[in-house]
């Protein structure tokens, strides 16, 4: 076989349908279900979103108050996860916890074993109405704090700042958190959706694929991007009170040097899009506004500086996780947090993705070309 005909990481490969999202990287836009992500950023909440993505339309307003009320019933934390999450040491990655409650979820789920249509919406449901418990209470522990009980008199994203940080949040916060979830939810077959849907090819279980599908967006080349990216801001330094332009000149230089270290720098660079993530402009404006909200101009010298001059030495634009992560440092997260908050979202369009690979599912196993030593046999 020749070796262009190796399509190493599936580069350009269409390997199915899918009727869940377009990503167009010709027109660098995004459609859910066939609204532009955009619009449903400006004008829906997440839950709109998330029934959207799982059901096809979006809700009527009974559809929507029925669909709450489930999201709102299955908020709290599971005294058993809760459990298992206090045995996990804080030394480890927050991905790991949400991997594992993900997983102990499963393992504790009455339809576990059931994958009709029915069961697996019910079970879609169960764990995004979940996840935001489990990722605010491990960063809560992580720095000694106790358990949040959910407030349902809040909306999922209201709801989990709460959940987060105990304290009643403000209303442009909860604005640019929704966009992020919004933004983060699907994105056809990315690398961790790819994985839920080779998990579910097997017939195997919803959780399972769930699971599987968090190990593979941990990875820094997908959604572990958005904490890589503040770990570059960490070491470029962040000093509150600089001016914009001492901040970009820094920034600029910092890049630069690595650049000519021949180093990857997170945040940048896409496998679809290659002019541009559609998503930036949207969460780049929540970004901004959160950067006016919490006075914080320095911050914006660094991305600028960053983005500048990665453009000017390869052209190469942001993804949307460059704006993500100072969106989710100045909401008060700490970094190792920014990714499973990546998983509260991508929830919806994983299990979306799993109900789809089963609505008319075929084995997912590609081939692959024998290079080691020629057949050979024991003395
Ligand atoms: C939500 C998400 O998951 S979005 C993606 C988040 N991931 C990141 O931000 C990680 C950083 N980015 C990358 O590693 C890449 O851009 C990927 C993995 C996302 C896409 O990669 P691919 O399509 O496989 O492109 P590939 O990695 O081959 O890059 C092509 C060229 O651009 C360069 N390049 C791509 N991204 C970057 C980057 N972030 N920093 C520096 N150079 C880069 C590569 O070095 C390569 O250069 P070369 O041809 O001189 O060797
Ligand atoms: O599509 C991809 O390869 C990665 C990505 O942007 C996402 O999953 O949101």
């Amino acid at each position: 076989m020749a070796a262009e005909d190796i399509k190493k990481g599936l580069a350009g490969v269409v390997v199915d349908y899918t009727a869940i999202s377009k990503v167009n990287p010709d027109t660098n836009s995004l459609l859910y279900r066939g609204y532009p992500v955009q619009e449903l950023a400006a004008r829906c909440s997440f839950e709109e979103v998330a029934y959207l993505l799982w059901n096809g339309e979006l809700p009527t307003p009974e559809q929507l108050a029925e669909f709450t009320a489930r999201e709102r019933a299955g908020r709290a934390l599971d005294p058993v996860v809760k459990q298992v999450v206090d045995v996990l040491p804080v030394e480890s990655h927050p991905m790991d916890v949400c991997r594992t409650a993900a997983s102990v979820m499963g393992a504790r789920h009455p339809l576990a074993e059931d994958s009709s249509p029915e069961a697996n919406l019910k079970k879609a449901i169960d764990l995004w109405a979940a996840m935001p418990a489990i990722v605010a209470y491990d960063q809560r522990r992580r720095r000694g704090q106790d358990l949040v009980p959910p407030r349902d008199d809040l909306g999922y994203s209201a709801n989990f700042l709460w959940m987060a940080f105990g304290e009643d949040p403000v209303e442009e916060v909860v604005k640019a958190f929704n966009v992020s979830m919004i933004l983060y939810a699907e994105h056809s077959f990315n690398a961790s959706t790819f994985t839920a849907r080779v998990v579910t090819s097997t017939l195997s279980d919803l959780h399972s694929a769930v699971t599987a599908a968090i190990g593979a967006l941990k990875g820094p080349l997908h959604g572990g991007a958005n904490e890589a990216v503040m770990d570059t801001f960490d070491e470029i330094g962040i000093r509150a009170e600089e001016s914009m332009e001492d901040a970009a000149a820094r920034a600029k230089a910092w890049m630069e040097d690595a650049l000519a270290q021949k180093k990857k720098v997170m945040g940048f660079g896409h496998r679809v899009y290659k002019h541009g993530d559609s998503r930036v402009p949207t969460m780049k404006a929540a970004l901004d506004k959160m950067i006016a909200h919490y006075g914080r101009p320095e911050l914006l010298g660094l991305y600028n500086g960053l983005e500048q001059a990665m453009d000017e030495a390869k052209g190469i634009k942001p993804n949307l996780d460059y704006p993500a992560g100072p969106t989710y440092h100045l909401m008060g997260f700490d970094t190792p947090t920014f990714t499973p908050l990546f998983v509260a979202s991508r929830i919806t369009g994983w299990t979306a993705h799993v109900m789809e690979q089963l609505g008319s599912n075929s084995l997912i196993r590609p081939l692959s070309e024998y290079n080691g030593v020629d057949e050979r046999h024991l003395p």
